[in-house]
């Protein structure tokens, strides 16, 4: 039963060779030995990640269904999360950086909504003041 093995990110990360080439994805370890040669995206990218969490390089590229049936392929065991350890990186990393762009937006809105709002108020003020004067 390899695929209950736990590995400590500790331990992955020794694994970071074109000859021995581990990485985690979704917490799971996966060993991409045998894969890197034929990875349609290069074995350079995949060095890249090697022996780390390659989550967010994984699925910013989208990767197909085909390309997680072989991930599964890969499978040798799960992550042990030690104290100390960097947090597991986030699955929807597009999702959560559309997160980001939606909310600067919503920020872009209100500023403007702000301005427009302190330039009326300001206006408003002028005209009043001018008013006044004009009265006198
Ligand atoms: C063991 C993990 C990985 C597996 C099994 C895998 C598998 C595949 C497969 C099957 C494709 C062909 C297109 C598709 O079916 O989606 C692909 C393309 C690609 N992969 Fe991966 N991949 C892995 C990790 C990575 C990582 C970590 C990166 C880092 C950026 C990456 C970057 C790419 C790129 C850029 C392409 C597009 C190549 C092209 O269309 O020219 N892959 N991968």
């Amino acid at each position: 039963m390899s695929e209950s093995k736990e590995f400590t990110l500790q331990e992955v990360t020794g694994h970071n060779t074109k000859k021995d080439l581990y990485m985690v994805i979704h917490d799971k370890v996966y060993d991409c030995t045998s894969f890197v040669d034929e990875h349609p995206g290069g074995e350079e990218v995949l060095l890249d990640v090697g022996g780390q969490d390659g989550t967010e390089a994984f699925e910013d590229v989208g990767h197909s269904d085909e390309a997680r049936e072989i991930l599964d392929g890969l499978l040798v065991g799960n992550v042990k999360r030690m104290p100390g350890d960097p947090e597991p990186k986030s699955h929807g990393a597009t999702s959560s950086s559309s997160a980001t762009t939606a909310s600067s937006g919503g920020f872009g809105v209100g500023l403007y909504a702000i301005i427009l709002i302190g330039g009326a108020i300001a206006y408003g003020a002028y005209n009043y003041l001018e008013a006044q004067k004009a009265q006198q």
